[in-house]
Protein backbone atom coordinates (compact mmCIF):
# COMPACT_ATOMS: atom_id res chain seq x y z
CA UNK A 1 0.00 0.00 0.00
CA UNK A 2 1.51 3.66 -0.67
CA UNK A 3 2.30 5.72 1.98
CA UNK A 4 -0.45 8.85 2.64
CA UNK A 5 0.57 11.92 1.64
CA UNK A 6 -0.40 13.16 5.41
CA UNK A 7 -0.11 11.10 8.43
CA UNK A 8 -0.93 11.82 12.22
CA UNK A 9 -0.30 9.29 14.85
CA UNK A 10 -1.35 10.04 18.66
CA UNK A 11 -0.95 13.66 18.17
CA UNK A 12 -1.64 15.21 21.76
CA UNK A 13 -1.64 18.92 21.69
CA UNK A 14 -2.27 20.86 25.10
CA UNK A 15 -2.65 24.69 25.89
CA UNK A 16 -2.38 25.86 29.99
CA UNK A 17 -5.96 26.26 31.11
CA UNK A 18 -6.24 29.92 33.00
CA UNK A 19 -5.73 29.65 36.90
CA UNK A 20 -8.89 28.46 38.81
CA UNK A 21 -10.49 29.35 41.74
CA UNK A 22 -7.57 27.30 43.82
CA UNK A 23 -4.95 29.11 41.51
CA UNK A 24 -4.30 25.71 40.28
CA UNK A 25 -3.54 25.65 36.51
CA UNK A 26 -4.83 22.80 34.99
CA UNK A 27 -4.22 21.33 30.88
CA UNK A 28 -7.05 21.65 27.92
CA UNK A 29 -6.14 18.61 25.91
CA UNK A 30 -7.34 20.07 22.76
CA UNK A 31 -6.16 17.19 20.86
CA UNK A 32 -6.21 14.42 22.32
CA UNK A 33 -4.05 10.94 20.49
CA UNK A 34 -5.07 12.02 17.28
CA UNK A 35 -4.57 9.89 14.10
CA UNK A 36 -5.72 10.60 10.89
CA UNK A 37 -4.05 10.14 7.14
CA UNK A 38 -5.06 12.00 3.79
CA UNK A 39 -3.98 10.68 0.48
CA UNK A 40 -2.21 12.15 -2.73
CA UNK A 41 -5.55 14.19 -4.43
CA UNK A 42 -7.52 12.79 -1.25
CA UNK A 43 -10.07 15.24 0.14
CA UNK A 44 -10.54 14.56 4.15
CA UNK A 45 -13.28 16.27 5.73
CA UNK A 46 -12.81 17.24 9.46
CA UNK A 47 -16.55 17.76 11.55
CA UNK A 48 -17.18 18.75 15.02
CA UNK A 49 -18.68 21.20 17.15
CA UNK A 50 -16.64 24.52 18.03
CA UNK A 51 -13.87 24.03 20.74
CA UNK A 52 -13.76 19.92 19.54
CA UNK A 53 -10.33 20.53 18.16
CA UNK A 54 -10.46 21.05 14.76
CA UNK A 55 -8.70 23.79 14.92
CA UNK A 56 -5.61 23.20 16.88
CA UNK A 57 -5.05 20.09 15.04
CA UNK A 58 -4.99 21.58 11.65
CA UNK A 59 -2.32 24.27 13.36
CA UNK A 60 -0.20 21.31 15.16
CA UNK A 61 0.09 19.32 11.07
CA UNK A 62 1.21 22.83 9.49
CA UNK A 63 3.22 23.29 12.70
CA UNK A 64 1.62 26.82 14.14
CA UNK A 65 1.38 24.46 17.32
CA UNK A 66 3.73 22.21 18.67
CA UNK A 67 2.26 18.78 19.85
CA UNK A 68 3.43 17.35 22.88
CA UNK A 69 3.64 13.78 21.63
CA UNK A 70 2.97 12.29 18.60
CA UNK A 71 3.87 12.01 14.78
CA UNK A 72 3.16 14.14 11.98
CA UNK A 73 4.25 12.81 8.64
CA UNK A 74 4.32 14.50 5.28
CA UNK A 75 5.44 12.73 1.87
CA UNK A 76 7.72 10.04 4.00
CA UNK A 77 9.65 12.89 6.34
CA UNK A 78 8.77 13.24 9.50
CA UNK A 79 7.71 17.30 10.43
CA UNK A 80 6.29 16.95 14.02
CA UNK A 81 9.21 19.54 15.21
CA UNK A 82 9.56 21.42 12.35
CA UNK A 83 9.36 21.89 8.01
CA UNK A 84 12.07 22.34 5.55
CA UNK A 85 11.59 25.29 3.42
CA UNK A 86 11.23 23.03 0.68
CA UNK A 87 7.86 20.48 2.27
CA UNK A 88 6.44 23.94 3.85
CA UNK A 89 5.62 24.87 0.33
CA UNK A 90 3.85 21.94 0.12
CA UNK A 91 0.74 22.36 2.46
CA UNK A 92 -0.86 26.06 2.02
CA UNK A 93 -3.72 27.01 4.19
CA UNK A 94 -6.77 29.07 3.55
CA UNK A 95 -8.65 30.80 6.82
CA UNK A 96 -11.65 31.43 7.88
CA UNK A 97 -12.24 35.37 7.37
CA UNK A 98 -10.68 36.08 4.19
CA UNK A 99 -10.84 40.00 5.09
CA UNK A 100 -8.51 39.26 7.81
CA UNK A 101 -6.22 37.08 6.35
CA UNK A 102 -5.18 39.47 3.23
CA UNK A 103 -2.92 42.40 4.59
CA UNK A 104 -5.31 45.82 4.26
CA UNK A 105 -2.16 47.30 2.67
CA UNK A 106 -1.21 45.43 -0.11
CA UNK A 107 -2.90 45.21 -3.55
CA UNK A 108 -4.13 41.59 -5.03
CA UNK A 109 -1.47 41.86 -6.94
CA UNK A 110 1.25 41.67 -4.34
CA UNK A 111 -0.76 39.34 -1.79
CA UNK A 112 -0.97 36.53 -4.62
CA UNK A 113 2.68 37.26 -5.74
CA UNK A 114 3.67 37.31 -2.13
CA UNK A 115 5.05 33.75 -2.00
CA UNK A 116 7.22 34.06 -4.41
CA UNK A 117 9.95 35.98 -2.56
CA UNK A 118 10.85 32.88 -1.10
CA UNK A 119 10.95 30.74 -3.37
CA UNK A 120 11.64 33.08 -6.75
CA UNK A 121 12.20 29.80 -8.64
CA UNK A 122 8.34 29.18 -8.79
CA UNK A 123 7.84 32.01 -11.62
CA UNK A 124 9.73 32.81 -15.07
CA UNK A 125 11.97 36.15 -14.78
CA UNK A 126 9.40 38.67 -16.17
CA UNK A 127 6.70 36.56 -15.78
CA UNK A 128 5.29 37.59 -12.74
CA UNK A 129 2.60 39.78 -14.06
CA UNK A 130 1.32 36.84 -16.45
CA UNK A 131 1.26 34.12 -13.39
CA UNK A 132 -0.76 36.37 -11.40
CA UNK A 133 -3.35 37.18 -13.96
CA UNK A 134 -3.11 33.27 -14.66
CA UNK A 135 -3.62 32.76 -11.00
CA UNK A 136 -6.27 35.08 -10.86
CA UNK A 137 -8.18 33.47 -13.51
CA UNK A 138 -7.93 29.95 -12.23
CA UNK A 139 -10.26 31.21 -9.23
CA UNK A 140 -11.99 33.18 -10.77
CA UNK A 141 -11.40 36.93 -10.18
CA UNK A 142 -10.94 39.38 -13.17
CA UNK A 143 -7.21 40.23 -13.64
CA UNK A 144 -8.31 43.82 -13.64
CA UNK A 145 -8.41 43.89 -10.33
CA UNK A 146 -4.83 42.83 -9.12
CA UNK A 147 -4.54 46.83 -8.37
CA UNK A 148 -7.19 47.07 -5.50
CA UNK A 149 -6.41 46.10 -2.23
CA UNK A 150 -9.01 43.65 0.12
CA UNK A 151 -11.49 46.30 1.29
CA UNK A 152 -12.13 47.09 -2.16
CA UNK A 153 -13.38 43.68 -2.74
CA UNK A 154 -16.62 41.28 -1.69
CA UNK A 155 -15.81 38.50 0.93
CA UNK A 156 -16.15 35.75 -1.92
CA UNK A 157 -13.48 37.51 -3.69
CA UNK A 158 -11.10 37.97 -0.90
CA UNK A 159 -11.35 34.22 -0.41
CA UNK A 160 -10.87 33.64 -3.85
CA UNK A 161 -7.61 35.61 -3.54
CA UNK A 162 -6.38 33.98 -0.63
CA UNK A 163 -6.62 30.72 -2.80
CA UNK A 164 -4.92 32.22 -5.40
CA UNK A 165 -1.86 32.83 -2.68
CA UNK A 166 -1.83 29.69 -1.60
CA UNK A 167 -1.94 28.20 -5.28
CA UNK A 168 0.79 30.40 -6.30
CA UNK A 169 2.87 28.27 -4.13
CA UNK A 170 2.17 25.04 -6.16
CA UNK A 171 0.99 23.16 -2.86
CA UNK A 172 -0.23 19.39 -2.83
CA UNK A 173 -2.16 20.03 0.18
CA UNK A 174 -4.70 22.58 1.18
CA UNK A 175 -6.00 23.10 4.31
CA UNK A 176 -9.07 24.96 4.66
CA UNK A 177 -10.05 25.57 8.47
CA UNK A 178 -13.94 26.56 7.97
CA UNK A 179 -12.77 28.57 4.75
CA UNK A 180 -16.31 29.38 3.77
CA UNK A 181 -17.90 29.38 6.96
CA UNK A 182 -17.81 33.41 6.90
CA UNK A 183 -19.56 33.64 3.60
CA UNK A 184 -23.00 34.15 2.70
CA UNK A 185 -24.58 30.92 1.73
CA UNK A 186 -24.97 31.17 -2.45
CA UNK A 187 -21.35 32.40 -2.42
CA UNK A 188 -20.27 29.66 -0.12
CA UNK A 189 -21.63 27.18 -3.06
CA UNK A 190 -19.53 29.07 -5.45
CA UNK A 191 -16.27 28.93 -3.64
CA UNK A 192 -17.21 25.18 -2.14
CA UNK A 193 -17.33 24.75 -6.48
CA UNK A 194 -14.00 26.00 -6.96
CA UNK A 195 -12.41 23.95 -4.52
CA UNK A 196 -13.61 20.83 -6.37
CA UNK A 197 -12.62 21.81 -9.75
CA UNK A 198 -9.47 23.00 -8.37
CA UNK A 199 -8.77 19.71 -6.78
CA UNK A 200 -9.68 18.20 -10.05
CA UNK A 201 -7.41 20.35 -12.44
CA UNK A 202 -4.19 20.32 -9.71
CA UNK A 203 -4.67 16.81 -8.18
CA UNK A 204 -4.83 18.49 -4.67
CA UNK A 205 -4.85 16.65 -1.49
CA UNK A 206 -7.01 18.97 1.05
CA UNK A 207 -8.03 18.74 4.29
CA UNK A 208 -11.28 21.02 4.43
CA UNK A 209 -12.42 21.58 8.18
CA UNK A 210 -16.18 23.08 9.30
CA UNK A 211 -18.42 22.62 12.03
CA UNK A 212 -21.06 22.47 9.22
CA UNK A 213 -21.77 18.87 8.27
CA UNK A 214 -23.53 19.69 4.85
CA UNK A 215 -20.62 21.65 3.44
CA UNK A 216 -18.02 19.12 4.29
CA UNK A 217 -20.29 16.08 2.99
CA UNK A 218 -20.32 17.84 -0.58
CA UNK A 219 -16.93 17.72 -1.00
CA UNK A 220 -15.07 15.08 1.12
CA UNK A 221 -14.08 11.34 -0.34
CA UNK A 222 -13.92 10.35 3.28
CA UNK A 223 -14.94 12.32 6.84
CA UNK A 224 -13.13 12.33 10.15
CA UNK A 225 -15.70 13.28 12.97
CA UNK A 226 -14.05 14.78 16.31
CA UNK A 227 -15.49 15.30 19.76
CA UNK A 228 -13.54 16.39 22.62
CA UNK A 229 -10.02 16.54 21.10
CA UNK A 230 -10.70 12.64 19.68
CA UNK A 231 -11.32 11.42 16.43
CA UNK A 232 -14.55 9.47 17.13
CA UNK A 233 -15.32 8.26 13.65
CA UNK A 234 -14.00 8.22 10.22
CA UNK A 235 -15.35 6.63 6.97
CA UNK A 236 -16.08 7.42 3.25
CA UNK A 237 -18.90 10.28 3.78
CA UNK A 238 -21.44 8.82 2.24
CA UNK A 239 -21.40 6.23 4.32
CA UNK A 240 -20.79 8.27 7.53
CA UNK A 241 -23.56 10.17 6.34
CA UNK A 242 -26.01 7.11 5.87
CA UNK A 243 -25.45 5.22 8.78
CA UNK A 244 -22.72 6.83 11.16
CA UNK A 245 -21.82 4.71 13.81
CA UNK A 246 -20.99 6.64 17.25
CA UNK A 247 -23.28 7.61 19.31
CA UNK A 248 -21.91 11.46 18.80
CA UNK A 249 -22.03 11.81 14.71
CA UNK A 250 -25.53 10.24 15.19
CA UNK A 251 -26.49 13.65 17.41
CA UNK A 252 -24.42 15.72 15.20
CA UNK A 253 -26.33 14.86 12.29
CA UNK A 254 -29.67 14.70 14.11
CA UNK A 255 -29.08 18.15 15.47
CA UNK A 256 -28.15 19.26 12.09
CA UNK A 257 -31.50 18.24 10.83
CA UNK A 258 -33.40 19.54 13.20
CA UNK A 259 -32.03 22.96 12.91
CA UNK A 260 -32.75 23.00 9.30
CA UNK A 261 -35.43 19.87 9.27
CA UNK A 262 -36.15 21.04 5.50
CA UNK A 263 -32.51 20.35 4.32
CA UNK A 264 -31.16 17.00 3.31
CA UNK A 265 -27.93 17.82 2.90
CA UNK A 266 -26.98 18.24 -0.70
CA UNK A 267 -25.34 15.16 -2.67
CA UNK A 268 -24.03 17.63 -5.85
CA UNK A 269 -21.97 20.64 -6.23
CA UNK A 270 -23.49 23.70 -7.24
CA UNK A 271 -22.54 24.54 -10.74
CA UNK A 272 -19.77 27.25 -10.27
CA UNK A 273 -21.81 29.79 -12.40
CA UNK A 274 -18.59 32.47 -12.86
CA UNK A 275 -15.18 31.18 -14.15
CA UNK A 276 -13.31 34.92 -14.93
CA UNK A 277 -15.19 37.87 -13.57
CA UNK A 278 -16.46 38.64 -10.38
CA UNK A 279 -19.92 36.96 -9.01
CA UNK A 280 -22.62 39.54 -9.60
CA UNK A 281 -24.25 37.82 -6.96
CA UNK A 282 -21.27 38.39 -4.51
CA UNK A 283 -21.43 41.81 -5.50
CA UNK A 284 -25.18 41.87 -4.74
CA UNK A 285 -24.92 40.49 -1.13
CA UNK A 286 -21.50 39.61 -0.07
CA UNK A 287 -20.10 43.22 -1.40
CA UNK A 288 -17.93 45.89 0.55
CA UNK A 289 -18.43 49.06 -0.78
CA UNK A 290 -15.28 50.90 -2.41
CA UNK A 291 -12.32 52.50 -0.64
N1 LIG B 1 -4.06 29.23 22.24
C1 LIG B 1 -4.89 28.58 23.08
N2 LIG B 1 -4.73 28.67 24.42
C2 LIG B 1 -5.55 28.01 25.28
N3 LIG B 1 -6.56 27.21 24.87
C3 LIG B 1 -6.77 27.09 23.55
C4 LIG B 1 -5.96 27.76 22.59
N4 LIG B 1 -6.41 27.44 21.33
C5 LIG B 1 -7.46 26.62 21.51
N5 LIG B 1 -7.68 26.40 22.83
C6 LIG B 1 -8.71 25.53 23.41
O1 LIG B 1 -8.57 24.26 22.81
C7 LIG B 1 -9.86 23.69 22.58
C8 LIG B 1 -10.01 23.39 21.09
O2 LIG B 1 -10.11 24.62 20.39
P1 LIG B 1 -10.11 24.68 18.78
O3 LIG B 1 -10.14 26.12 18.38
O4 LIG B 1 -9.04 23.83 18.26
O5 LIG B 1 -11.53 24.00 18.46
P2 LIG B 1 -12.36 24.04 17.12
O6 LIG B 1 -13.03 22.74 16.99
O7 LIG B 1 -11.51 24.49 16.00
O8 LIG B 1 -13.44 25.14 17.46
P3 LIG B 1 -13.80 26.48 16.65
O9 LIG B 1 -14.40 26.03 15.37
O10 LIG B 1 -14.75 27.19 17.56
O11 LIG B 1 -12.50 27.21 16.49
C9 LIG B 1 -10.88 24.68 23.11
O12 LIG B 1 -11.19 24.31 24.43
C10 LIG B 1 -10.12 25.98 23.09
O13 LIG B 1 -10.62 26.87 24.07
Amino acid sequence: MTEPLLSVREVWTTFKAPRGKGGRRQEIQAVAGVDLTVGEGETVGLVGESGSGKSTLARTIVGLERARSGTVTFAGTDVTTGWSRRLRRDVQMVFQDPRSSLNPRMTVRDIVAEGWRAHPGLVRPGGHDAEVAHLLEQVGVDPTLAGRRPAELSGGQCQRVAIARALALRPRLLVCDEAVSALDVSVQAQILALLARLREELGLAMLFISHDLGVVRQLSDRVAVMYLGKIVETGPAEQLYTSPEHPYTQALLASALELDPDATPPTALAAEPLETTPSRSEDRTDAAPSA
